[in-house]
């Protein structure tokens, strides 16, 4: 492996054992912070996040519920799931894994938790607060992709950072904490003209466009961070990140493997979120 992949097994261990030192304090104490994820259907992904969600939450001490409720569930039996959350004192942070299925609207759904228990930062309140700096929870993945790139040593602050995607979910977060971290940042998309002229200008290049391997070594500027946020399954059932791995990783400077590195930190983030979320319920 080269010296300038990112040990993701590195990093999530050092934050989940400062996690776990905080979250055992608070044991001591009596108060344990808890979290219920929701699952709506059979999709094999989602049921692995949520296994490896409700696995990592075990590991640091956390109290956890997962609540499995079939396809057919109706979106008002799934909003009155998130009301009894939002009423329940032992739970501080409730997560419906999504994709949904389509008769259901995300937005109704995602709307109906607590804002202070919304420990996916997806509420519109939580991402009105991001937007405009105020203090919030941070959704999970754009969270741990500026923990990443604080943890290569660059310095964030004056830098051209370009985002090459534009969803609501990373694309968008991530490109506001970047430009709250004093980053100089590009977005690019579907519709964008010169993108590899527009890339190859970034210090840091976070890719979360949804095709595998579409950054190749023309996009990125030597030396530059690349941060790949993308988990496309191949036909051959291997995974496969947004960027061409063996293509980019010899002009890069630090690089994320997929898989490895920004999974394993959005779950990572979302148990700082918990812990967050517990003690502001607490106090
Ligand atoms: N409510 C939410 N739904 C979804 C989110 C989210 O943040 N909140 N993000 C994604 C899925 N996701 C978390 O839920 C997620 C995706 C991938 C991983 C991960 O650890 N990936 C591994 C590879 C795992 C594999 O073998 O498939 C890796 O990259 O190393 C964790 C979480 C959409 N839904």
């Amino acid at each position: 492996m080269s010296e300038n992949v990112i040990n993701g097994k590195q990093i999530v261990a050092d934050i989940r054992g400062k996690l776990k030192e905080e979250i055992d304090l608070l044991a001591a104490e009596g108060f344990r912070p808890g979290l219920a994820v929701v699952l709506v259907g059979e999709d094999p992904a989602s049921a692995v996040y949520v296994r490896n969600k409700a696995k990592a939450c075990e590991q640091v001490g956390i109290y956890s519920e997962v609540h499995r409720l079939p396809a057919e569930t109706s979106q008002v039996e799934l909003l009155e799931l998130v009301d009894k959350l939002n009423r329940d004192t032992k739970i501080h942070g409730i997560l419906v894994q999504l994709p949904l299925p389509k008769h259901i609207s995300e937005d109704a759904v995602i709307d109906a938790i607590a804002v202070e228990k919304d420990v996916d930062g997806f509420h519109p309140i939580n991402v009105g607060n991001l937007s405009i700096g105020k203090p919030s929870l941070l959704p999970c993945t754009p969270a741990g992709v500026i923990e990443i790139i604080k943890r290569t040593g660059i310095t964030i602050s004056g830098k051209r950072a370009v985002v090459i995607g534009r969803s609501n979910i990373v694309g968008k977060p991530v490109s506001m904490l970047l430009l709250r971290e004093n980053a100089t940042v590009t977005v690019c998309h579907s519709r964008t003209e010169n993108m590899k002229e527009l890339c190859r200008e970034a210090d840091i290049l976070v890719v979360a466009i949804g095709k595998p391997k579409f950054v190749t070594k023309e996009f990125v500027k030597p030396g530059a961070v690349v941060i790949d946020v993308g988990i496309n399954r191949l036909e051959d059932g291997t995974l496969a990140g947004d960027v061409d791995f063996n293509d980019v990783v010899d002009t890069a400077g630090p690089i994320t493997p997929v898989p490895g590195v920004v999974g394993p930190m959005t779950i990572t983030m979302l148990l700082h979120n918990t812990l967050q979320a517990a003690k502001a319920l607490r106090a």
